[in-house]
């Protein structure tokens, strides 16, 4: 299974290696503003499955949430040892 660390190594990878068909490198390429756009949406998506929809369900928008701001995170060349300090 998948963690938080060994997700963000990967997309890290994906991004210095881009290989095709990456939606992550797609990502990179589409730049912060669509990045952060996407995180709006994920979020909004984690609220209403939350409110309205099944644990599983709000837990795979959690999931899609938590990919987004790692791909920002790559984004802005953070990781997370540069977030964990203000956690
Ligand atoms: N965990 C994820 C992940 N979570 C969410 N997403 C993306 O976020 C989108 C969220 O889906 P939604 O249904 O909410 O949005 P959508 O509007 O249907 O999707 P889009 O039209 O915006 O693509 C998905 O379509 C994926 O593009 C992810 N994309 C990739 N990963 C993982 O990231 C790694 C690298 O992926 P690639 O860069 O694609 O190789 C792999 O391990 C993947 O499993």
């Amino acid at each position: 299974m998948k963690t938080f660390e060994s997700l963000y190594a990967e997309l890290a990878e994906k991004a210095r290696s881009r290989p095709e068909g990456s939606g992550t490198v797609a990502q990179l390429d589409a730049g912060v503003h669509a990045i952060g756009k996407k995180i709006v949406e994920e979020a909004a998506e984690v609220w209403m499955a939350s409110e309205y929809e099944s644990d599983a369900a709000a837990a795979e928008e959690i999931s899609q949430l938590l990919y987004h701001l790692q791909v920002m995170m790559v984004a802005k060349g953070l990781t997370p040892d540069d977030v964990y300090r203000y956690l």
